[in-house]
C-alpha cells in the first residue's frame, strides 16, 4: 500500500475508489440484479409517479413506512405519539440526530467497532465518544457509572461489520437501564432486513421500557434501487431533542415517488422477495467462504452474521496490503481499520467484503483474494 492509500481519511473514501469499477465489494449498498418481481416495480414507476402526484404526501409516506416497518415485524413504532421524520438517507438522519443530541448533552456511549461515518458525524458535533464494546454489551454488563456520565447510548444492530444482533432480551435489559438513569437510547437499525434474529418488535420492547428513545432505519441497504432511498427517523415522544425543529433546517420532506417505490419493494418483499434475498445473500456467503476454507490463517470472523458483508481475518498479513493488491487488479474490498475508531490498530490484519452483489462478481472477487493471499 503507497501512502497515499494510507492517507485515505475514512472507509467512505475508500468506496469512493471502488465506485466506478465493476468489480467493487467495498461498500455496503445493494447492488445485486433487480429480482424480475423488482424489475416489476421499476417497469411501474410512470404509474406511482401518476399516483403520488394525487395523493396528500402524509398518506403516501405512511403507507410507505407501514409496509417497510411491518415487513421487517416493527409494528409498534407508532404508539405512544412517537415521531416519524422521512430523510434522504440514514446519513442525513444521523446528522439531524446528532445536532439535535449536541443541544442536550456533550457525551455518548457508541458500539465499537462500527462504520466510521458514525463516529465521525457524532465527533462532527462536538460529542465526546465513550466505547462500547461488543462483548459487555451483548453478553457483559454495561458499567452503570460509565453509562450514567454519558447523554446516550447508541448501538448499531445488526452491527456493521460484524452483524451481531442485539437480542430482544439484551434490548429489554438496555432499555430498562436507560430508563432508570434517564439515559437516551438510540439504535442504527440499517441492516435489519437482512436478519431475522433482528425482525422481533424492537418498538414494543423500547415502548414497554419507558426509556427515551430513537432509532435511525435505512431501506437503502436492501434493495438495488440506485441510491433511491428513504432513512427514518423514528423518536419515543418523550425523547426531549429538537428533532423536528433540527429536520426543519435541513428539508421539508422526501420524495413521494421514492416513498411509493419503498412501499412496493416492501410489498414484493413480504410476497417473498424478502426469503429471496436472503438465500440469495447466503449463496454468496457460501461460495465466499467455501473459497477461502483452507486457506493458511484466513478466518471467517463472523460464522453468524447474516448481514451483506463479510469480514476476513487475514492473520497476520496487512489488509492495506491485500486491499492494494486487490486494488491493482481492479478488484476492490474494504480494509477494516476504520471500523475500529476508537483503536485502529485493531483491524490492520481484517478485510469486508460487500455480499450484495451479482454471484459472478463475488467470484471475480473470490478468484483474485485467493491468489492474492496464496502469494504473501
Ligand atoms: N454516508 C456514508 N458515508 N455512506 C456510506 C455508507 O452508507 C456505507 C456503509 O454503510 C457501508 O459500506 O457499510
Amino acid at each position: 500500500a503507497t501512502s497515499s492509500d494510507r492517507s485515505l481519511g475514512n472507509l467512505t473514501q475508500f468506496e469512493y475508489l471502488a465506485l466506478n469499477n465493476p468489480l467493487n465489494l467495498a461498500d455496503g449498498h445493494a447492488r445485486q440484479e433487480l429480482t424480475p418481481g423488482q424489475a416489476g416495480i421499476i417497469d411501474e414507476l410512470p404509474a406511482l409517479w401518476a399516483d403520488s402526484v394525487k395523493r396528500p404526501v402524509e398518506e403516501v409516506e405512511a403507507a410507505a413506512h407501514r409496509a417497510y416497518f411491518e415487513l421487517l415485524g416493527q409494528r409498534d413504532y407508532r404508539a405512544a405519539d412517537s415521531q416519524v421524520l422521512s430523510c434522504y438517507s440514514s446519513s442525513v438522519a444521523m446528522e439531524i440526530f446528532a445536532r439535535s443530541l449536541a443541544t442536550v448533552t456533550d457525551s455518548i456511549m457508541l458500539v465499537h467497532p462500527t462504520f466510521d461515518n458514525i463516529p465521525d458525524i457524532l465527533r462532527g458535533v462536538g460529542l465526546r465518544l465513550v466505547p462500547l464494546e461488543e462483548e459487555p454489551l451483548h453478553a457483559g454488563t454495561i458499567d452503570r457509572e460509565q453509562l450514567r456520565s454519558v447523554g446516550c447510548v447508541f448501538v448499531t444492530t445488526p452491527n456493521n461489520p460484524t452483524g451481531r444482533v442485539l437480542s430482544q432480551q439484551r434490548l429489554a435489559e438496555l432499555a430498562a437501564l436507560c430508563a432508570e438513569l434517564d439515559v437516551l437510547l438510540t439504535l442504527d437499525t440499517s441492516f435489519r432486513g437482512f436478519d431475522p434474529a433482528a425482525h422481533y418488535d424492537h418498538y414494543a420492547v423500547l415502548n414497554a421500557s419507558g426509556c427515551r428513545w430513537v432509532v435511525i432505519e435505512d431501506t437503502g441497504k436492501l434493495w438495488p434501487t440506485l441510491e433511491l432511498k428513504i432513512g427514518w427517523l423514528v423518536s419515543s415522544a418523550h425523547a426531549g431533542l429538537p428533532l423536528a425543529r433540527i429536520y426543519s433546517d435541513i428539508l421539508l420532506g422526501v420524495s413521494p415517488l421514492v416513498l411509493s417505490m419503498v412501499r412496493r419493494f416492501s410489498e414484493d418483499a413480504a410476497g417473498g422477495g424478502l426469503a429471496d434475498l436472503h438465500r440469495f445473500i447466503a449463496g454468496n456467503r457460501a461460495q465466499l467462504r467455501g473459497a477461502l476454507a483452507g486457506l493458511p490463517e484466513v478466518r471467517i470472523i463472523d460464522p453468524d452474521s447474516k448481514a451483506s458483508v463479510e469480514r476476513i481475518d487475514l492473520g497476520k498479513r496487512s489488509a492495506l496490503d491485500v486491499w492494494a493488491a486487490l486494488r491493482d487488479q481492479n478488484v476492490f474490498a474494504l480494509p477494516c481499520q476504520k471500523f475500529h475508531w476508537a483503536r485502529p490498530d485493531e483491524g490492520d490484519h481484517s478485510l469486508r467484503i460487500a455480499l450484495a452483489r451479482p454471484t459472478a462478481t463475488v467470484a471475480a472477487l473470490t478468484k483474485a483474494l485467493r491468489s492474492v493471499l496464496l502469494d504473501s
